[in-house]
């Protein structure tokens, strides 16, 4: 089942609390932050291995941080860039609203439907023990599936809106994998920032 949400959720999953705001930036708010955060940050196409074999990341992306750890993960290790004005902004309003303090926040560019980003868990050990991931979303809908590694009947999915903030915490990212699949739709760009603590 698909979920088309427009107010605050809480979702009491087995071993993982996820919690869905759709309206966190209203439409102006969030049209204007698409467009500056497209034009500004310093997006990058970075080469990943899959059984030694060399491919392009089947989208963009960018790490910055307010410390200099780096972010390793399909080997690839990103070196953070300082956080920009916009960027600690944008940062505030998430933590008030997550309860948590973020170090860094990595950002996707999903440039059409052919862009995507396959089953994994943000459960690498910089991160910590059921880490706080706060995920913004800008621009295109796109649709996020979650499934639960053990349980073959957990399997979900909710459609990202453009300012929606998604925040996955509890033990999720141990016992869950999540994915933005592709689509044949012929659909526009999509900006997601997903803010972390990286320790
Ligand atoms: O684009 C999204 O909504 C998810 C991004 C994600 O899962 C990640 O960067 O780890
Ligand atoms: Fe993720």
């Amino acid at each position: 089942m698909t979920l088309f949400l427009n107010e605050k959720t809480t979702f009491q999953l087995p071993n993982a609390e996820l919690i869905y705001i759709p309206n966190f930036y209203n439409n102006s708010q969030a049209d204007q932050y698409f467009s500056r955060l497209r034009k500004t940050i310093s997006w990058q196409q970075d080469d990943i291995k899959v059984f030694g074999k060399t491919y392009k990341q089947p989208r963009l992306t960018a790490l910055y941080a307010n410390n200099n750890k780096p972010y390793a993960y399909s080997n690839i290790t990103m070196t953070p860039l300082p956080f920009t004005d916009e960027l600690k902004r944008i940062k505030t309003d998430v933590e008030k609203t997550a309860e948590h303090q973020f170090t860094s926040v990595l950002l996707n560019l999903y440039r059409n439907g052919n862009d995507s980003n396959g089953w994994h868990a943000d459960n690498e050990k910089e991160l910590g023990k059921n880490p706080v991931i706060a995920s913004l979303s800008f621009g295109a809908p796109r649709a996020f599936h979650f499934k639960h590694r053990q349980l073959k009947d957990e399997k979900h999915k909710l459609i990202l809106e453009h300012g929606s903030l998604l925040i996955m915490k509890g033990e999720m990212q141990h016992y869950w994998l999540h994915q933005i699949p592709k689509t044949k739709k012929i659909i526009g760009e999509r900006i997601n920032l997903t803010f972390r603590t990286i320790v």
